[in-house]
């Protein structure tokens, strides 16, 4: 069943998107077709050097289609002025280039300016708006907090809420939890999810953070060298093999059962028996440890946690791998 067309907030069709080099046209992308929709969360994945960037960069009105064309609300952005661009489409892009003597509160507020003109000068409404981008990104006790004080994932979450100030019906962030550790990327990945669901809005956000993706996103888009973009819900793609798409070669493989990417051994016999939980790590390690065959079984039990291998008892993996190299 198709979505419905008013829930598409912005769409390319037949895209062809490139530089030129030398005064020779470079194609990066060619027909290229995708739909945005309001309500979710979408990550755009896909190699180095794809052309993701590329892709974002031609959103944003910074490079022009060769052919196709891109609608936003149903209307061409080519009909939109920059100024009625900047305030239906919010951009958080890799590195924050605003001065660190800026508090948090100056720089959300700047998230107004498309709609307060040069003069910046806030109304009523614009500061009830700059107070709920702060308070929707959990950061209101940071306001007066100056940017160069306060650490990358709180940073990053003033970034948010500067695009969330901004108002506009779709986000675009581009790697917004590189340099950030694993519980601040689930933090802010969390909160685009919440924000697309609570408010309406198409985010699309660019990473290669595919573990955190999968446990995120309503949707990711699959970029790859010379095929079509494939969208769909990340547990579809995954289903589906098409996820495999992201792998350039065998030598690595998405496992289904562990919901990750895994090197791909081929010829692996290694017997292991015991709690599904327990193997799982004893396959790891053995791995990990260069042993791919093993001519007796391994059992493994949890409490206390034991492996047995021919008639020898190990308390750790450590223990077991000695004796086996
Ligand atoms: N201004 C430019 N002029 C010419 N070629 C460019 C320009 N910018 C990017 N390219 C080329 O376009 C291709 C796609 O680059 P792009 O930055 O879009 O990739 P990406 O998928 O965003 O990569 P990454 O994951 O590394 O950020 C690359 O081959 C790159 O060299």
């Amino acid at each position: 069943m198709k979505k419905h067309s008013t829930s598409i907030a912005l769409s390319g069709k037949s895209l062809s998107l490139g530089y030129f080099h030398q005064k020779a046209k470079k194609e990066i992308l060619s027909d290229l077709h995708f739909e945005l929709f309001s309500g979710e969360l979408t990550c755009l994945l896909g190699p180095n050097g794809v052309g993701k960037s590329t892709l974002i960069k031609s959103i944003l009105g910074q490079i022009h289609p060769w052919k196709g064309s891109i609608q936003l609300d149903q209307e061409s952005i080519t009909d939109f002025s920059v100024e009625e661009l900047a305030k239906r489409i919010a951009v958080v892009l890799t590195d924050p280039i605003f001065p660190g003597n800026m508090t948090v509160g100056q720089l959300v507020a700047l998230g107004r300016t498309p709609h307060t003109g040069w003069s910046g000068k806030l109304n009523t409404a614009d500061r009830v708006i700059v107070e709920k981008a702060l308070s929707d990104t959990k950061i209101s006790y940071l306001q007066d907090e100056r940017l160069s004080e306060i650490s990358d994932g709180q940073r990053q979450k003033a970034m948010i809420a500067r695009a969330l100030a901004q108002d506009g019906r779709v986000m675009i962030l581009d790697e917004p939890t590189a340099h950030l550790d694993l519980v601040n990327r689930f933090e802010i990945m969390t909160l685009l999810r919440d924000i697309a669901h609570s408010q309406q809005k198409a985010i699309l956000v660019v990473t290669h953070d595919l573990d955190i993706a999968i446990e995120t996103a309503d949707r990711f888009w699959l970029l790859n060298c010379g095929t079509p973009l494939i969208s769909g819900k990340p547990e579809d793609l995954i289903i589906s093999s098409q996820i495999n798409q992201l792998l350039p070669s065998d030598k690595y493989r998405f496992s289904l059962s562990r919901g990750r990417m895994e090197m791909g051994i081929k010829d692996l016999k290694l017997p292991i028996e015991g709690p599904k939980e327990l193997t799982f790590w004893v396959e790891k390690a053995l791995i990990k440890a260069g042993i791919q065959t093993l001519d007796s079984t391994v059992s493994v039990s949890a409490e206390p946690f034991l492996i047995r291998y021919k008639d020898q008892g190990f308390s750790t993996l450590e223990e077991l791998v000695i004796f086996l190299k």
